[in-house]
């Protein structure tokens, strides 16, 4: 394409091009954090016009000292673009935000920097950036330093335009191959699960976007030395919508389509007669862009891509019974019986319901202890406050001794708390290896002994035949497997399982029983369950919840002969 655009066609080709490699650039940036990372924001266009900006500004200081604007155009455009996604994510992440409101605000951005750019006038140095009628005076691209450098030809401003894509577009490809692609992937199925798999989602995201912005930022530094001009217009509506348009008609989520999408799109308009975008093509566009969404909602690349079988249609029925032996070298470390986790008069409210009123209990780091009560007692709420999945309203929780009632979860998984929720989550569009992998790996941050441990946990759960599945392929029961491997590659020291044995078979949940019984020697082990005949085989210390409150405590069979215990299960009036 380079080849044909830049080389073979005339100069005014290879001009429009460039744009078209901007715009690229810019999406390529987008399709990152909405693509790989489930964030669609629809404020890159921001991201892009300071780079522009900012290269202005730059070049024009900086080029009669050193030069090559080529340089100044990328670290101008990288460092704006990144600060400035940086600390607009950081609010953004870091106030746990929902993706509507990150979407939305985005956009409010890009309508607040609109006007601040047509009002604004001021110099920096010798650069005026001009208010309604933008910067006037931006150099044109120059390659070389001090006395050498010399203004690039159109084919010559394509051609490194084209090598500057490239390799960040190789760079990007490297970067998502290591485990920092794994978490964002992760990120996008499954945002709390990624975070109980022991990774600071907020900082990674963080990070992803900055990086969406210093890309970002660099197009825009492109597009201001291609223009020799840049119009506060950059920062239009019609601009930042552009951008998610050309991440769609390319196919998101595939980084190629990107720059397809820019080239389409522009294209397009060119053909059509309206410069880079403009003319009919709004008309054009938008028509396209609906049959797009309606015809092929993975965009170009999807409809010339092959369809992936999805894993979903895979269903077997061949799990493997599952090993014990692989639990001791799993632990293998000494316990003594001591208390690992304490709650202090925790108490969670949601409006006028206490759900969890006041509890304290000790956990200790071995050993198994249920948690039983009717519908509605605050189990799952106890657990999951204790994680720091809910703030609580009041009271304290020490692990190891040191208060952690404001830790964000990740933390205390790290520290060694690990969860199986009510419903099995589980990264679905991951294999069942990559599932166990994550969370061995944040634990370990060492790839080759995560795979040792994850080829102990498979071989605990079973699963080992069905290592390279995908998630979603497995079953009900399978999924609850994985989700507890998913736990014990955490290498925790207190496991909270929260209704483990659902879903399970009878033969499945013999096998649960015994593979707890066995993890208790290691690590402390809590259980939420309704099934009795469970609980009764866990043989361990039982706490019964009521109404948020401990009501109970003893052996299953100590209270299946209280009264009041009985009382409560059947919705008798109690005195408690
Ligand atoms: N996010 C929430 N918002 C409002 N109320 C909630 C929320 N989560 C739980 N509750 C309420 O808190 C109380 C305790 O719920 P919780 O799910 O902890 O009980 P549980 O013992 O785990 O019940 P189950 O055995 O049915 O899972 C219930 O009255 C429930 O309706």
């Amino acid at each position: 394409m380079a080849a044909v655009l830049g080389w073979n066609a005339d100069q005014y080709v290879a001009h429009i091009a460039t744009s078209w490699l901007a715009f690229g650039l810019v999406a390529l940036g987008l399709d990152l954090v909405w693509g790989k990372g489930g964030d669609l924001s629809l404020g890159h266009t921001v991201f892009f016009g300071l780079g522009a900006y900012a290269y202005g500004i730059a070049g024009t200081n900086l080029a009669p000292l050193i030069g090559s604007t080529v340089v100044i155009g990328i670290v101008a455009g990288a460092l704006i673009g990144a600060l400035a996604a940086a600390v607009v994510a950081f609010f953004l992440f870091y106030g746990r935000l929902g993706p509507l409101q990150t979407t939305i605000i985005t956009y409010a951005l890009v309508l607040v920097m609109y006007t601040a750019a047509v009002g604004l006038t001021f110099n920096v140095g010798d650069a005026y950036v001009g208010g309604a009628n933008g910067m006037t005076t931006v150099p044109m691209l120059t390659l070389g330093f001090g006395d050498g450098a010399a203004p690039l030809s159109p084919h010559g401003i394509f051609l490194v335009t084209l090598a500057l894509a490239l390799v960040i577009f190789i760079g990007v490809l490297a970067l998502l191959r290591n485990p920092f692609g794994l978490v964002i992937s992760g990120i996008r199925q499954n945002l709390l699960k990624t975070e109980l798999l022991g990774y600071d989602v907020r900082l990674y995201r963080l990070l992803l976007f900055a990086l969406s912005g210093a890309i970002a930022g660099i197009g825009g530094a492109i597009y201001g030395a291609w223009a020799m001009y840049v119009s506060p217009n950059i920062f239009s509506v019609t601009q930042a919508l552009l951008i998610p348009i050309y991440v769609l008609v390319g196919g998101r989520g595939s980084l190629w389509g990107a720059f397809l999408g820019a080239v389409f799109v522009g294209g397009l308009s060119f053909w059509l007669g309206g410069g880079v975008v403009g003319g009919q093509t709004t008309l054009v566009l938008g028509g396209g862009l609906i049959l797009l969404i309606l015809l092929a909602p993975r965009g170009i690349l999807g409809i010339v891509r092959r369809r992936r079988v999805a894993g979903g249609e895979q269903h077997s029925t061949t799990t493997e019974r599952g090993d014990l032996s692989g639990v001791d070298e799993l632990f293998g470390r000494e316990v003594t019986g001591r208390v690992l986790l304490e709650t202090v008069d925790l108490q969670k409210r949601f409006g006028g319901v206490t759900a969890t009123d006041n509890v304290s209990l000790q956990f200790q780091d071995c050993g198994i202890h249920c948690l039983i009560g009717p519908n509605g007692a605050g189990k799952s709420t106890f657990l999951t406050t204790c994680l720091g999945l809910l703030k609580p309203n009041n009271g304290r929780v020490l692990f190891e001794g040191q208060e952690i009632t404001a830790w964000a979860p990740y933390r205390r998984v790290r520290e060694g708390l690990g969860i199986k929720l009510q419903v099995a989550r589980i990264l679905e569009e991951c294999t069942v290896r990559e599932n166990l992998w994550l969370a061995a790996y944040s634990k370990l941050r060492d790839k080759a002994a995560a795979e040792r441990r994850v080829g102990l946990v498979l071989q605990t759960i079973g699963l080992a035949a069905r290592a390279d599945e995908l998630g979603g392929a497995l079953s009900h029961g399978e999924q609850q497997w994985l989700d507890i491997g998913v736990v014990l590659s955490l290498e925790p020291k207190l496991i909270f399982l929260d209704e483990p044995a659902a879903g399970m078979t009878g033969e499945e949940r013999r096998h649960t029983v015994a593979m707890l019984k066995r993890i208790s020697q290691f690590a402390g082990v809590v259980v939420v369950e309704h099934d009795m005949d469970f609980i009764r085989e866990l043989d361990s210390p039982v706490t019964v919840l009521h109404q948020g409150g401990v009501f109970a405590s003893g052996t299953i069979d100590e209270l299946r002969e209280d009264e009041r215990v009985l009382d409560i299960y059947l919705g008798r009036p109690t005195d408690a």
